[in-house]
């Protein structure tokens, strides 16, 4: 039986980091970010919603769609994420779904599915145990500020576009505490993994 753990956080928190931990232990890790730009490639049929809702302004010149552009749009906007939300997720959720599949049929020992918003969209059901990687909310400020060079105020959007982590801590069953050195964390998911696997 494979088991199906569900890695998440907030935006900034460390699941990257966490889930190349993961990966160096020979344990596939389903990135809903990276499966999130794929759905929404040129000609795909979500790019083609998104170009309707938002108009060509969004896009580059080569006809991508300009994420920075969409992201200035959608995050401090709760109405247009939403539908945004609903032009992308179900894709999202199907392309998870079948490589999760993938796995399974494998044998895999584990997979692990990382799924920034896999509270706010109500998709625990996928997974048989959930790890938070959590932070305060100072430190979160701080580290998405300085790897996106975002703004306070640009920063601060993104975070309240999300369920606060502390909500989060209660809703998840294993919580990695990354507010400390890298070593620290790795020590934890350690336990973590030793424990359901
Ligand atoms: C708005 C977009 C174009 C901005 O792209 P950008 O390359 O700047 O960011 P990226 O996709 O790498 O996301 C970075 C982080 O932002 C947060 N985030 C992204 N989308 C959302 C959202 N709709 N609501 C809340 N937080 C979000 C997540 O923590 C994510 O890890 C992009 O995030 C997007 O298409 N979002 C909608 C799809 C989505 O919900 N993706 C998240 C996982 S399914
Ligand atoms: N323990 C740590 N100490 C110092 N910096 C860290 C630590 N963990 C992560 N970082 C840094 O914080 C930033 C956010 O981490 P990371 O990209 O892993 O978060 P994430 O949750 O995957 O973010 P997002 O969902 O927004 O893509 C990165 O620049 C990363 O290098």
């Amino acid at each position: 039986m494979t088991v199906v753990l569900g890695l998440t956080g907030g935006i900034a928190s460390g699941k990257s980091t966490v889930s190349t931990m993961i990966r160096k232990r020979g344990i596939r890790v389903i990135d809903a970010d990276i499966i999130s730009r794929e759905v929404v490639e040129v000609g795909k049929p979500a790019y083609h919603q998104i170009v309707e809702l938002f108009g060509e302004d969004i896009l580059h010149d080569n006809d991508t769609i300009n994420r920075e552009k969409l992201g200035a749009l959608i995050f401090g906007d709760e109405k247009k994420r939403n539908q945004l939300n609903r032009i992308v997720h179900p894709a999202v959720r199907e392309e998870i779904f079948e490589q999760t599949k993938e796995e399974k049929e494998k044998s895999a020992k584990a997979v692990v599915l990382d799924i920034p918003l896999l509270f706010e969209s109500k998709l625990t059901h996928l997974v048989d145990k959930t790890i938070l990687v959590y932070v305060d909310e100072k430190t979160q400020l701080e580290r998405l500020m300085k790897r996106n060079g975002f703004s306070e105020d640009e920063a601060m959007m993104r975070i309240r576009s999300q369920l606060p982590l502390k909500e989060k801590i209660i809703l998840s069953d294993e919580l990695i505490n990354n507010n400390g050195s890298i070593e620290e964390t790795e020590i934890q998911l350690h336990e973590i993994l030793s424990k359901l696997m």
